[in-house]
């Protein structure tokens, strides 16, 4: 019997090959007047491009995005902005920049238009995370949610082929664990589902041809997609570990997304069946952990933690850590299988074939 509760959260989206000039429209229907564009200092240039295309509308650019969004950066940012004036920010880049935008506005309520140049998702999502002393914080609130999001394929069109694919199996990890979210509803699980087919069918054609502007398009459809559900629905043990290795050892944050996901699909398995039979529909492939493991393999990205920069004597405390402060699982967590999923993250092997469930 489906039992569920549905709350819409309010997102205009804008979905268009070269949606970035439609820029100044739309900072003039939110009601602002002074946008301040903010990046990291590496997309400078898109963001200049951005500023100039704004003309009068535009504030400047904030070139102090940072990954994990240090608290330090978000207050030289709110600083800038109330200096210049802006009552509106842009933020043009991926999930940190998109974070430094929402650690503006949760303590001002600037309006973010966010204008996502990877696969992360975050433009979609009322999350939130704020690094301070060492130890990033997360949580969910409304004003942060960008208020206008321009998907644009052409400016991701550069994004490296090992970057767009670790990328978009971080919007897939959202769209997995949605699709056994305690809170999840039907309408999550159809875009979950799609979401997650349309990233796979991406992916595979931008490592063919990274300029493939079809292929980008699709890449960026699945991240709205994937975004959309992670701002809807809870998430499971994958991201609990996931945030646990990337906060207290420094992994990098999509890599990591990528060698544990197939791992914590094999763990929840049988306890979430239905779930499994979409994800692998939507990979192609008969079994969800195995099709996402060889699927980051196909695709030339890593698929184990000792790869990225995990040293093996972390595992237990990594374990500890993840068990302390647990979010939701389908299946319980228990120590000892966790600990072999740990390892064998670690070490890179493949997943047992579940013979149950399949997708055909
Ligand atoms: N709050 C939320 O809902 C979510 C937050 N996040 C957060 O986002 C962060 C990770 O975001 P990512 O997008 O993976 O990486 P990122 O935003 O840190 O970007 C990585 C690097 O790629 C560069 N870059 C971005 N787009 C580019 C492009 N099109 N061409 C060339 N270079 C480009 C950036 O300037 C940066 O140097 C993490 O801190 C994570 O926690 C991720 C997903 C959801
Ligand atoms: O840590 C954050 O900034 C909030 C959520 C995420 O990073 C989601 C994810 O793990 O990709």
């Amino acid at each position: 019997m489906r039992e569920f509760v549905f709350v819409g959260q309010p997102a205009r989206v804008v979905f268009a090959v070269g949606s970035l000039r439609r820029l100044a429209r739309e900072v003039e229907a939110i009601g602002a007047r002074r946008a301040l564009v903010l990046c990291t200092p590496q997309q400078a240039d898109v963001a200049q491009a951005a500023s100039d295309l704004l003309g009068p509308a535009s504030a400047g650019v904030f070139s102090g995005a940072e990954m994990h969004v240090p608290i330090e950066a978000a207050r030289r940012a709110r600083q800038h902005a109330s200096e210049v004036g802006a009552d509106c920010a842009v933020a043009i880049g991926g999930g940190s920049t998109v974070g430094l935008g929402k650690a503006i506005a949760l303590e001002s309520g600037l309006p973010i238009i966010a204008v996502p140049t990877t696969y992360a998702g975050s433009e979609m999502t009322p999350i939130y995370g704020i690094t301070e002393a060492g130890v990033k914080k997360t949580g969910r609130e409304l004003r942060v949610l960008p208020r206008t999001v321009l998907y644009d394929p052409e400016l991701s069109q550069h994004l490296p082929v090992p970057m767009s694919v670790v990328s978009g199996i971080n919007a897939i990890a959202h769209a997995a664990e949605g699709l056994y979210a305690q809170d999840g509803n039907p309408v999550m699980s159809m875009m979950a589902q799609e979401g997650i087919r349309a990233l796979a069918q991406g992916l595979r054609a931008v490592r063919r041809s990274p300029g493939d502007m079809a292929a980008r398009s699709d890449c960026l459809y699945g991240a709205w997609l994937c975004g959309s559900v992670l701002g809807h629905v809870g998430m499971a043990l994958h991201h609990k570990l996931c945030h646990t290795l990337g906060g207290s050892f420094e992994l990098p944050h999509a890599q990591t997304h990528t060698v544990v996901l197939p791992h914590a699909l094999a763990y929840n398995a049988a306890a979430a069946p239905q779930a499994m039979v979409r994800i692998a529909a939507a990979v192609g492939a008969p079994d969800a952990a195995t099709g996402l493991f060889d699927l980051a393999r196909e695709l030339g990205a890593p698929t184990a933690l000792r790869e990225i920069g995990m040293p093996r004597e972390g595992l237990q405390r990594a374990l500890e850590l993840a068990l302390a402060n647990p979010y939701w699982n389908p299946r319980p967590l228990q120590a000892d299988a966790l600990a072999r999923l740990l390892d064998d993250a670690w070490a890179g092997v493949r997943p047992q074939d579940s013979s149950f469930p399949r997708s055909t």
